[in-house]
């Protein structure tokens, strides 16, 4: 096993991995499907907020429930974590099924919890939960116009011009 895979963090050891990470902690969650430059931006600068930097990724059955298409995802939980594990920006990813990533706020309670832009910090639960006791929410605004969806679409117009 490669090394950076020690960075995939069962959900019953989370707190005490996270107890061992260098503080301030910050945590961000997501899809994460199809990695991009959007998201290796946004994954930097979220580093950049704290010393350390959780990443909680949805399960293949939560990504599911969230109605992105019944072809989603296309990688795997298991293949979506090692690809963020072995970024540099990160130090632990998690695996959440729950709908949202509360409960992963809730048992890791990092300093501060980021997301990106499309999202209002004070009208989701993570933020809300930082925010809460006393924790910064940020969001972190878009610096490339990219997306799984977009680079789906792409791919699709692509192959259906050539049949
Ligand atoms: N272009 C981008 N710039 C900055 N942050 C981004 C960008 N795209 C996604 N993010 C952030 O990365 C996290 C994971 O995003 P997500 O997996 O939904 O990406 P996506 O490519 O937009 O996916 P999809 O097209 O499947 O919705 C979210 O917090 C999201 O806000
Ligand atoms: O990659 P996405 O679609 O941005 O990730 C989702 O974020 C939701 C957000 O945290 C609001 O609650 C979360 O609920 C959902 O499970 C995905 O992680």
């Amino acid at each position: 096993m490669p090394r950076f895979e020690e960075k995939i963090c069962q959900r019953d050891a989370l707190p005490a991995r996270v107890a061992a990470l260098p503080k301030p902690v910050v945590l961000t969650n997501g899809v994460f499907d199809i990695l991009h430059r959007g998201h290796v931006t946004y994954l930097a600068q979220a580093r950049e907020l704290g010393a350390s930097l959780v990443v909680a990724v949805n399960t293949d059955a939560s990504v599911k429930r969230l109605g992105k298409g019944d072809d989603r995802p296309l990688n795997t939980l298991a293949d979506r974590m090692a690809v963020l594990a072995a970024l540099e920006s990160v130090a632990l990813v998690v695996p959440f099924d729950e709908d949202t990533a509360l409960e992963v706020v809730q048992e890791a309670r990092p300093e501060i919890y980021a997301k990106g832009g499309d999202y209002d910090m004070t009208a989701i639960p993570e933020g809300q939960a930082v925010l809460g006791y006393g924790g910064k929410a940020v969001a972190i605004d878009f610096e490339h116009d990219r997306s799984t969806t977009k680079l789906l679409a792409k791919v699709r117009e692509f192959s259906s011009a050539k049949s």
